[in-house]
């Protein structure tokens, strides 16, 4: 059925009814295995959860992973154009859980991000990224163990839809008229060499995501949904994001205004308790983070500012060598790391394993397997406290064992209790 991709005979596809995840004790789950450090980090991560599920449940259950491709592996099995294939594409939709070590996009040409493309045609709307302390990861702060959040960073929209005009061309020139005659635009200040962007942002896409976000706090007893936003600057995309998030809590979550203000709060019908809306401006929230990061609970956010909160946040806990995510649509979900390719540390069995296995346990947790996602978190934990760490880690911990990648991969199997 695929050219390249061989369907493991072993396993069973996970399929979607009734609004569920209908999920075989021997899921096929498909892998990107990504380029630069991927080559490190995802056999680390494969090694790690097979060895957690077989723990957890002695063979009665287990994971058939089905290699796909993007990105430069892609470029060797396909052919030289071919970085994102049609059938990996359908294969995620087919088997609907997958999981993809990171992809490099060039900066300023060629091709657009396939991270970003593979989110954008399967419609993962949802990017989740949880960002919180282990105990004794090194830390920039003094309390990492208030930093305890879940950001709901928007994925299809704004100005990672990549609506770009390159400056000097017919389109951009075109657009430049446009807005100049038609628009009666007047302030841009260098017409004959302007690039130009578009952002757009929906009701639409903003509320099914606010809805996720909400929801999350909801099924997860937490305080508060904070509504991060440039809207004071950019009215009508990041401040119509805001109106339309406060909108949806009021108008589906019944939350009801408190203090005469625009922050709202609604009783969580789970637990009795009240979940505070609010909303901060984007670059205020980047201090706030690290003032007052236990004021923070849930962040719902737009594409752009949530790329950059979601690293920001992460180097109060270690590094985005640790901090997992997940894009998440109605029915399909990849997992994968929160960081890029690091190619001056690719194939060198160097780098810190722990995004992408932190995600392949917030993948075990999506398709229910929740005994082998404790056993991966207590294999992390106890890697950790016995101080045996990635180098990252190892700059920054005193007394601490250094180790490689696959090392690294070892101890979390060691500590799986
Ligand atoms: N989702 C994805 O696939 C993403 C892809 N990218 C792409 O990756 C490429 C490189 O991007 P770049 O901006 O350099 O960002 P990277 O995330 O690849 O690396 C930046 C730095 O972060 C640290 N780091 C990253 N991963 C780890 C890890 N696993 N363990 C320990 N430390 C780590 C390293 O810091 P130090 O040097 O201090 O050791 C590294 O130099 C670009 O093409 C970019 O577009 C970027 C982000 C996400
Ligand atoms: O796709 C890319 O190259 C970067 C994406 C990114 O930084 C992210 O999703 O966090
Ligand atoms: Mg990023």
């Amino acid at each position: 059925m695929f050219d390249h991709i061989t369907i493991p005979e072993n396993g069973e596809a996970i399929s979607y009814q009734n609004g569920h995840l209908v999920v075989p004790n021997n899921p096929i789950i498909p892998f990107i295995e990504g380029d630069g450090i991927g080559i490190d980090v995802t056999p680390a991560m494969l090694k790690v959860v097979n060895a957690a599920v077989e723990k957890a449940y002695g063979g009665d259950r287990y994971i058939a992973w089905m290699e796909v491709f993007a990105g430069e592996k892609s470029t060797q099995v396909y052919d030289s154009e071919t970085w994102l294939p049609e059938e990996t594409l359908a294969a995620f939709k087919q088997y609907k859980v997958g999981i993809k070590g990171p992809l490099t996009t060039p900066v300023g040409g060629g091709m657009r991000s396939l991270n970003v493309a593979l989110r954008q045609l399967l419609d993962l709307y949802v990017c989740q990224r949880p960002i919180q302390w282990f105990t004794g990861v090194p830390s920039p702060i003094k309390k990492p163990g208030e930093v305890n959040m879940v950001i709901f960073r928007e994925n299809s929209e704004d100005v990672y839809a990549g609506i770009e005009f390159e400056a000097g061309t017919e389109a951009a020139n075109k657009l430049l008229r446009f807005l100049q005659d038609e628009l009666q635009v007047n302030n841009i200040r260098f017409t004959q060499d302007c690039g130009l962007g578009v952002k757009p942002v929906s009701k639409q896409g903003t509320q099914r995501l606010v809805r996720k976000a909400i929801q999350y706090a909801i099924d997860n007893d937490r305080s508060s949904v904070t509504i991060v936003h440039k809207g004071n600057i950019m009215k009508y995309t990041e401040g119509a994001f805001k109106n339309w998030a406060y909108e949806l809590a009021k108008q589906e979550f019944g939350a009801q205004t408190v203090n005469g203000g625009l922050w709202c709060q609604l009783t969580n019908p789970k637990t009795g308790k009240e979940i505070i809306i609010k909303d901060v401006i984007a670059d205020s929230m980047l201090q706030q983070t690290l003032l007052r990061p236990a004021e923070y609970s849930v962040i719902a956010t737009l594409n752009l500012n949530g790329d950059y909160l979601s690293d920001a946040v992460s180097a109060q806990v270690g590094g985005i060598g640790i901090a997992p995510g997940a894009n998440i649509g109605e029915q399909i979900a990849i997992f994968e790391a929160t960081h890029g390719t690091a190619p001056k540390y690719a194939g060198l069995n160097k780098v810190n394993p722990s995004s992408v296995i932190l995600s392949a346990e917030m993948m075990l947790r999506h398709i229910g397997w929740f005994e082998a996602a404790d056993l991966l978190l207590s294999g992390v934990s106890g890697a950790i406290n016995a101080k045996t760490v990635t180098y990252d880690f190892a700059r920054l911990m005193e007394g601490s064992t250094l180790v490689s990648c696959s090392q690294f991969a070892d101890c979390i199997i060691e500590h799986m209790h």
